[in-house]
C-alpha cells in the first residue's frame, strides 16, 4: 500500500517556488513598510475564543481546532491572520494613537479546501489598518495593495470591488424583503439568475446588470440608487477607485459576498495576468474590543502561492564555480549579484549543480 507524503491540501515549497515567495513576501512588506506599515507576527494557534468574535460578522471559523493538553483550552489555527491583528490592535496595541498601520506574513490553515482551491495551508502576506474605514483610508489600503504587488513583480493586475452590506442596506431600507431570506437572495444575484431573483425580490433585478467593468456598473447602480439610500456609498467607492485609476484594471460586482464574511462597506479582490483565481483580497471591518465596543478598520491580504504559481518569478541564474578559483574572485562576483555555486570535487559539473553561467579564465559565460 502506498501512503500519500503529505494529506490532501498540503504541500512542500521546493526550489526554486520557496526562494521566490520568500523574496515576494519581501518585496510585499518593503512597500508596506515604506508607508508607515510595520510588521506583527503572531502565532501559529491561539484561544479559539479570542479569535472567532474578535471580527463582527464572522460566521463559524473555518478553523482547526483542538484541546490544549497544557491549557486544557480549545485552540484554533488561525485561518486568516487579520483577526489576529485585530487582536493585536484592540489589546496590546490598544493605547497606540490611531490609525495603526500593521503588516504580517504567514502560513494560515483551514479547515476544509474550496472547490476552486484545493489547498488548506497557504501563506498569506498583508496590511492592516485600524482605527479607520473612511474613503480616504480605502484610497490608501488600495494603492498599498497595488504597489506591493508591482512592487513583486506582478503585471495585468485587476481590483474588483464589491459592496459586502449593499444587500443588507437595501433591504433594511428601499427594499425590505419581507419573508424572503437574504442568503437566498445573494446566492440567487450570486448565480445571475434573474428568474429566481424575480420570484424573491423584483426590485433587486437591475443588480444583475450592474456588475462589469467599473465605470459602466458604477453608472448602472447609480441609476438604480432609487431615494439615494447608497450615495455616500457609491462617491466613496468611485474615489476609492479613481487612487488606482489608469494603473490596473477596474470592475465592479456590488452583490458578491462569497469570500466577504466580516468585511463591511468595502470589500474587493485582487487578480493578475497568468494566475488563476483571486491573488489576494480585502475590505473594510469592525474589531470588537474586549468591553464589546467597536473599531473600524481595513486592510487586504496576499495569496503569496497563488502569486507565485501565476509566474513572475525571476529566472535562475546560478553562476559554476570551478575547482580551486580564488575565493575573492568568487566573493567579488556574489558582490555583483551572481549567485555562485562552487565545485567541492573535480567530478562536479555545472549541468548538475543547475547552473546557467560558468566561470572560465576568470570571466563569466553563459552555458
Ligand atoms: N484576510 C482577508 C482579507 C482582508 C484583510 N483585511 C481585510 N480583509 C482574506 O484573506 O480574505
Amino acid at each position: 500500500m502506498t501512503h500519500a507524503l503529505l494529506p490532501s491540501g498540503f504541500h512542500d515549497r521546493l526550489p526554486p517556488v520557496a526562494d521566490a515567495a520568500a523574496r515576494l513576501e519581501a518585496r510585499v512588506l518593503e512597500a508596506a513598510h515604506a508607508h508607515g506599515y510595520e510588521r506583527v507576527d503572531p502565532p501559529l494557534a491561539e484561544f479559539e475564543a479570542a479569535l472567532a468574535h474578535r471580527l463582527k460578522a464572522t460566521r463559524a471559523q473555518d478553523a482547526v481546532r483542538f484541546v490544549d493538553p497544557v491549557s486544557q483550552r480549545t485552540l484554533a489555527i488561525r485561518p486568516d491572520i487579520t483577526a489576529q491583528v485585530g487582536r493585536i490592535a484592540a489589546t496590546r496595541m490598544g493605547h497606540h494613537p490611531r490609525p495603526v498601520r500593521l503588516s504580517y506574513a504567514g502560513s494560515v490553515l483551514r479547515l476544509r479546501a474550496g472547490q476552486l482551491s484545493p489547498e488548506r495551508e497557504r501563506r498569506q502576506a498583508g496590511c492592516e489598518l485600524i482605527g479607520l474605514d473612511t474613503v480616504a483610508a480605502a484610497r490608501e489600503i488600495v494603492t498599498v495593495a497595488v504597489e506591493a504587488l508591482e512592487a513583486a513583480g506582478v503585471t495585468g493586475i485587476s481590483v474588483d470591488f464589491t459592496l459586502p452590506d449593499l444587500l443588507g442596506v437595501l433591504s433594511a431600507g428601499p427594499f425590505p424583503l419581507g419573508e424572503a431570506s437574504l442568503d437566498d437572495l445573494a446566492d440567487r444575484l450570486d448565480a445571475k439568475d434573474a428568474g429566481g431573483v424575480a420570484a424573491i425580490a423584483p426590485a433587486y433585478l437591475p443588480l444583475i446588470e450592474a456588475a462589469g467593468p467599473f465605470d459602466a456598473a458604477h453608472d448602472r447602480l447609480c441609476a438604480f440608487d432609487a431615494g439615494g439610500a447608497l450615495t455616500s456609498r457609491l462617491d466613496g467607492l468611485w474615489k476609492v477607485a479613481d487612487a488606482v485609476r489608469g494603473r490596473v484594471v477596474l470592475t465592479l460586482d456590488p452583490t458578491e459576498r462569497h469570500g466577504f464574511e466580516y468585511q463591511t462597506w468595502l470589500g474587493f479582490s485582487l487578480f493578475a495576468d497568468g494566475a488563476r483565481g483571486e491573488i489576494g483580497r480585502g475590505g473594510s471591518y469592525t474589531i470588537v474590543h474586549e468591553d464589546g465596543s467597536e473599531e473600524a478598520a481595513i486592510g487586504f491580504s496576499l495569496y503569496t502561492d497563488a502569486i507565485v504559481a501565476g509566474g513572475g518569478e525571476d529566472a535562475r541564474r546560478r553562476l559554476f564555480v570551478p575547482l580551486g578559483t580564488d575565493p575573492a574572485l568568487a566573493a567579488r562576483l556574489r558582490g555583483e549579484g551572481w549567485v555562485t555555486v562552487a565545485a567541492l570535487d573535480a567530478g562536479d559539473t555545472p549541468e548538475a549543480q543547475l547552473c546557467t553561467h560558468v566561470l572560465i579564465d576568470d570571466g563569466v559565460r553563459p552555458l
